[in-house]
């Protein structure tokens, strides 16, 4: 049976899918099935009208750069190995690169852009359906990728994979920020929002409090209201907030899937890019959204009867239906109305589906014949939705739009400010030069101004050193590349396309092994694929398995002899450049994890090792004011201390979501270990894994110690500088007073000799006149 599931080469059908079998040849085909099948014949060049999707550089613009139909693929799954014990028949099969034909009735068939057969790895399904997309929406060209199909039919192998498999997800991550670092003309901003639609109710897994959020809509189309973006600065804090969102997804176990995917999930990335430097004034925004959509599965009622499983199994039935039906709609041509309001999915879809952007949908199905109605009814959804015109233009905002030229602008003026700082404090004469003219005048005034002075310069310092620290934190965010602007944004050599490595943790908060192992694991071992099963391996896998072996260390020097995105060296060479970024934070995974070649231009906390530390001047790959490098010598070191906690404070969410992560791998080990009790090999992983929550716990209490000292110490210093300040004040005070004494004892000295005199003279007119005295006062 097993080897029954490739895909096959029939007679009378050409790998491109142009040739096919005349529907009139079946004898057992009902009237609509020749109709579809004639379907085939009618788009008789399937590949040809898209291979604006495939060409060698993934780009694929159409020649009328507006039109672009939705790109459809179809992946096969293998049979499982429980269908295999079961008997299962094959139902349909990938017949060539474009056609799926159905095994009972051969004249009856679909052509697709592409159809993958059941050993074609996820990496090659994401060049040929996802890249296009992805590089599109870097370039400020939005776009959707969808994967779509019954229960278990693969859709989330396919979006989100397994360690050994990385899916769309992860791939697409990591390829926007292999682009911004191939992109060194243009700077980068990105954020990310995680949802999921459950029984229609709309929950932002990013913000557990995030719960039944608003639909809303504007000029641009619709949003979620509320819902909390997170900018990212790495594939690792990428992944690490979607492992962080997993947790909170809705899964469940039914009869098809162990753990099946019970709401729709879409993940949104936001890509703001502007031109780099100065050029960059004034200039419009590329701005764009990736959707990477894990759709639940369609069920037929025989999934599941009873109580909370049927309820959702009804939601997500009923929100499939609209979606198939708006597709309908849409390709209709005459339709008037569109029923985009009719489910939360497909209003969130809408500007998607009806806009601007690329589309691509992936359909995944499975081979075996207990599933036979339902791969046909996902294969004419799929081929519906060929149909589907969509726009593809790039989206330029104006600058009040957008975060990142705010973010620029503010930069900006601050360094502005700063300078004019610096100038205020530099015009200020040295004190030993003051007084040479009229040293007396002088220097009472200097006495008199010269604790104000003090404070003045001190708040200076203080205004000075926030504002480094402001543009410290806002620079960071800014992702730039490491390269020269003069290299290209693209590979020298055509057709070759990126690799994806992933470092050790980045991929932790998969399944290790795909699931349905974990339901038969008593009769394949994990580590020898099943007969038919076996994804073909590539360069990039077989570079992974190496990494696990030999650890991220091993992993980054390796990467750095490809000769890849190597700026971080420092010029006392390999090694000691790599022990500079590693060993000094306090979190020595966590930034192991942005080391890798791409993290050169992203990871803020790099550039400013650990606590204690100077602060680099390089932050991004760009430079900082000079004077940020000396914030040890300023006097404030107060405002140190706030960037310091800052620093914890970032430390502090790396382990976080570390922890997340490694919860969410305890908990799948959990849920194998119950599934195979005996297996010894989880019960150690478990335990290491434990550990690790463990040490990072101590970690997490041991920062936020740090914390608390440093918060404490600058309201000490900050109280000191009060105290100081309140001194000066009494000491000006008192000065002022004692010179006010000093005027009043002259007055009345003054006034006593008058008054001696006065006395003297009235007492002389008195005695001559016999007038009375009277003494003045
Ligand atoms: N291309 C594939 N190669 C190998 N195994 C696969 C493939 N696609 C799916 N599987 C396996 O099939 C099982 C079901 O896949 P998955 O959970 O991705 O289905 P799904 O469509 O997301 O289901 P649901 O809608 O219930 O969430 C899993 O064990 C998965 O590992």
């Amino acid at each position: 049976m097993a080897s029954r599931q490739g895909s096959r080469q029939r007679k009378g059908s050409s790998a491109g899918g142009k040739t096919v079998n005349s529907p009139s040849s079946s004898t057992t085909s009902s009237s609509r099935q020749v109709m579809e099948a004639a379907s085939v014949d009618e788009q008789s060049s399937p590949a040809s009208s898209s291979a604006q999707y495939f060409c060698a550089d993934g780009l694929g613009l159409d020649a009328d750069p507006c039109k672009e139909n939705v790109s459809v693929t179809v992946r096969f799954r293998p049979l499982s190995p429980r269908e295999i014990r079961q008997g299962e028949e094959i139902a349909w099969y990938a017949d060539g690169e474009t056609i799926v034909r159905s095994e009972q009735n051969t004249s009856l068939a679909y052509a697709y852009d592409r159809v993958f057969g059941p050993t074609t790895t996820t990496r090659h399904v994401y060049d040929i359906a996802a890249q296009h997309v992805v590089s599109g929406a870097m370039e400020g060209i939005n776009g959707t990728i969808f994967a779509y199909g019954v229960t278990s039919s693969g859709k989330t192998h396919t979006m989100h994979g397994d360690q050994r498999s990385p899916g769309i997800i992860p791939l697409a991550v990591k390829d926007a920020f292999s682009i911004i670092q191939e992109t060194p003309s243009r700077e980068f901003l990105l954020r990310l929002s995680y949802i999921e639609i459950y029984n229609e109710v709309v929950n932002d897994l990013l913000n557990p409090a995030g719960q039944n959020l608003r639909i809303r809509e504007d000029l641009q189309g619709t949003f979620v209201e509320g819902i909390k973006e997170e900018v990212v600065l790495s594939p690792a804090h990428a992944l690490s907030l979607i492992a962080a969102g997993e947790e909170h997804r809705h899964v469940g176990s039914t009869n098809f899937n162990l753990q099946s995917s019970r709401s729709h999930t879409i993940f949104t990335l936001t890509i703001e890019s502007s031109p780099c430097g100065e050029s960059s004034e004034g200039g419009a925004v590329n701005f764009s959204q990736l959707n990477l959509i894990d759709l639940a599965g369609s069920e037929s009622s025989r999934v599941e009867t009873t109580g909370v499983r049927r309820k959702e199994g009804s939601y997500i039935n009923k929100s499939l239906l609209t979606l198939g039906t708006v597709i309908s709609k849409l390709t209709d041509g005459k339709a008037t109305h569109i029923p985009y309001r009719d489910s939360k999915l497909t209003r969130l879809l809408q500007s998607s589906l009806s806009g601007q952007g690329r589309v691509s949908l992936i359909c995944t199905v499975t081979p075996s014949s207990s599933n036979l109605e339902e791969t046909h009814n996902t294969l004419k959804f799929a081929h519906r939705a060929k149909h589907i015109e969509i726009q593809a233009s790039q989206n330029k905002i104006i600058d009040e739009k957008s975060l990142i030229k705010k973010y620029q602008n503010e930069i900006r003026s601050l360094k502005e400010e700063l300078e004019q700082l610096k100038r205020g404090i530099v015009s200020y004469p040295p004190l030993k030069d003051i007084g040479e003219n009229d040293i007396v005048l002088l220097k009472q005034k200097l006495e008199d101004g010269h604790v104000k002075l003090q404070s003045r310069l001190e708040q200076e310092e203080e205004a000075k050193a926030a504002l480094l620290g402001r543009i410290q934190r806002l620079t960071k965010l800014i992702l730039v590349s490491t390269k020269t602007a003069q290299s290209s944004r693209f590979s020298p050599r055509p057709g070759l396309r990126r690799r994806h490595s992933f470092g050790e943790e980045e991929l932790a908060y998969l399944p290790y092994k795909r699931r349905d192992m974990l339901l038969d694991d008593e009769n394949c071992d994990p580590y020898v694929p099943v007969e038919g099963y076996s994804e073909a391996t590539d360069d990039s896998s077989k570079e992974d398995k190496k990494n696990k072996k030999h650890g991220l260390l091993n992993w980054f020097k390796s990467r750095k002899r490809d000769g890849g995105m190597t700026t971080l060296t420092s010029s006392d060479g390999e090694k000691s450049s790599v022990t500079k970024s590693l060993t000094t934070p306090s979190t020595p995974q966590a930034y192991g994890e942005y080391v890798p070649a791409e993290a050169g231009m992203l990871n803020p906390l790099m550039a400013q090792n650990g606590p204690g530390d100077h602060i680099s001047d390089v932050v991004n790959g760009r430079e900082l004011p000079s004077d940020s490098i000396s914030l040890e010598e300023t006097p404030m070191t107060s405002v140190k201390s706030i960037d310091h906690v800052e620093l914890l404070r970032e430390q502090l969410k790396i382990l976080s979501g570390e922890v997340a992560l490694h919860s969410s791998v305890l908990k799948r080990l959990s849920d194998e270990a119950v599934h195979n009790p005996k297996k010894e090999h989880i019960q150690l992983e478990m335990r290491k894994v434990n550990e690790e929550i463990k040490a990072k716990s101590q970690q997490i209490a041991s920062i936020e110690k740090q914390m608390a000292d440093s918060i404490l110490s600058t309201q000490g210093k900050i109280d000191k500088l009060e105290n100081s300040l309140s001194y000066a004040d009494l000491v000006e005070q008192l000065n002022e007073k004692s010179f006010e004494l000093e005027v009043i004892q002259a007055l009345v000295n003054v006034f006593s000799h008058r008054c001696y005199v006065e006395h003297f003279l009235l007492e002389d007119v008195a005695y001559n006149s016999e007038l009375p005295i009277y003494m003045s006062g």
